[in-house]
């Protein structure tokens, strides 16, 4: 790999169009308006990075100002996306030098102590320090073989309607459901609006999306979001249902959208792409074998700052620990760290006292949601027990009782 030496500028908001249409070319795709423009209320010029070769534009990374649900709370996080590097002049070191400046502004600004991202593909981001902290099911079936339990007298009532008409219960529910659920990111108005932008172009021939409401004693209290797809054959209707969220605060609501969403008359097939790996759709129908689960990668976290990170976070049991870890591209995270904390309250400070646990930053994104242990990390050979004892007492302690999962593509 050859090194670059063109230089890395800020972005203006009016290079928003330019950028869409690069990225189009990135990603093999046109430029569809309507998306193109929800989008724009939510990019952030000031944290875009452009790289030019004269007039072109041949490189950019961005990331949006969130916060990131965590074991028992939420932090800010730097949401990277619109990373792309123009055929012309990939491999010649553009995204290192883009996420060498990234990460160093996202540290010195001291406000968010992790960066999150999806990565459109494996290999790309761990060699920055990302590690794959949540993953998800891709679910699919065919809906005749699944059946869930038969309705109780007061499981309440189901509602049809346009995703955008009910913005406001959608959010009430998700902003309830987020609370104890690491991996979602906040939505504000600007999110919301991106989030239910439904252009033909996405479609995949299928309808527009909609969304079932459920309604318990309190009001509305859970909501899918899906398409349909008529599709026919000699044996009769065989039409796909493509379900993109299903969100709800009690099991009542949860059961009642999947009993629907797997019973629409004239459909046969189920495609989910974004399921939690503790999915409660797993425990519920009366045929899991007809359920196919593909595990894929979700979020990858990138601690940015580690004594910050790791006290921003709660831990699932009693946790005393001194971790060595190494950060060769932020070198203020090296070094030995105490980690204390429990469910309630944690800290995390520098030490020179001998060390439990070694491992890279990498490790730490991997562990910072809670999905993964550390000892399965050290049982990878990627993270070392420096003291007898210190994995069985840090692993119950890292993992937490919902696994992490991510359901929004930023
Ligand atoms: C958060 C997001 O937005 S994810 C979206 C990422 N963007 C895309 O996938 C769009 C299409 N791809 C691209 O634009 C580019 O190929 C990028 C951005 C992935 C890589 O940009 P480049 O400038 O070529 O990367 P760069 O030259 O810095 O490569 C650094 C190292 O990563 C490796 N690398 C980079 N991309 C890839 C890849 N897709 N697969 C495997 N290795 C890769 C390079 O080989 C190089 O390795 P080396 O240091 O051992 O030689």
């Amino acid at each position: 790999m050859t090194t670059t030496t063109l230089p890395i500028e800020a972005a203006r908001a009016e290079d928003y169009d330019e950028i869409g249409r690069f990225l189009g070319t990135m990603f093999h795709h046109n430029v569809e308006p309507e998306a193109h423009e929800a989008e724009r209320a939510i990019f952030e010029p000031e944290r875009a990075l452009l790289v030019r070769d004269g007039s072109d534009l041949v490189a950019s990374a961005a990331a949006y100002t969130r916060d990131l649900g965590v074991p028992g709370g939420a932090v800010p996080a730097a949401h990277v996306t619109l990373v792309g590097v123009a055929p012309t002049h990939r491999r010649r070191g553009l995204l290192t030098a883009m996420m060498h400046r990234q990460l160093r502004q996202i540290h010195d600004d001291r406000r968010e102590p992790v960066a999150v991202l999806w990565a459109s593909e494996g290999r790309i981001y761990p060699r920055f320090g990302y590690g794959l902290a949540s993953q998800r099911f891709h679910v699919s079936g065919e809906t005749t073989e699944l059946r869930l339990p038969a309705p109780t007298p007061d499981e309440g009532q189901l509602r049809l309607d346009h995703p955008a008409d009910r913005q406001a219960d959608l959010a009430r529910v998700y902003d309830r459901v987020r609370t104890d659920r690491p991996g979602w990111s906040a939505r504000d108005e600007r999110w919301w609006r991106y989030v239910l932008v439904d252009p033909e172009a996405h479609r995949g021939g299928g309808t527009e999306r909609r969304v079932v409401l459920h309604e318990g004693p309190d009001g509305v209290d859970g909501y899918g979001l899906f398409r349909t797809k008529a599709e026919w054959s000699d044996a009769g209707p065989n039409s796909l249902t493509t379900v993109d969220e299903v969100v709800a605060s009690t099991p009542a609501g949860y059961r009642a959208i999947w009993r629907m969403l797997l019973s629409l008359d004239l459909t046969r097939r189920l495609a989910w792409m974004r399921a939690a790996v503790d999915e409660p759709l797993l425990r519920l129908v009366n045929e899991p074998r007809r359920l196919d689960f593909r595990l894929i990668d979700a979020l990858w976290v990138r601690v940015v700052d580690v004594p910050a990170a790791l006290a921003a976070r709660r831990y699932a049991a009693d946790i005393d620990v001194v971790v060595e870890v190494t950060d060769p591209l932020l070198p203020e995270n090296t070094g030995r760290w105490r980690l204390r904390g429990g469910p309630a309250e944690a800290t995390c400070t520098p030490t020179t006292g001998p060390a439990d646990l070694s491992c890279d930053v990498r490790c730490l994104g991997e562990l910072f949601l809670g999905g993964v242990a550390p000892v399965a990390l050290a049982d990878a050979g990627r993270l070392r027990e420096l003291r007898p004892g210190a994995l069985a007492t840090a692993s119950p302690a890292f993992t937490w009782h919902r696994a992490p999962s991510a359901m929004e593509i930023f």
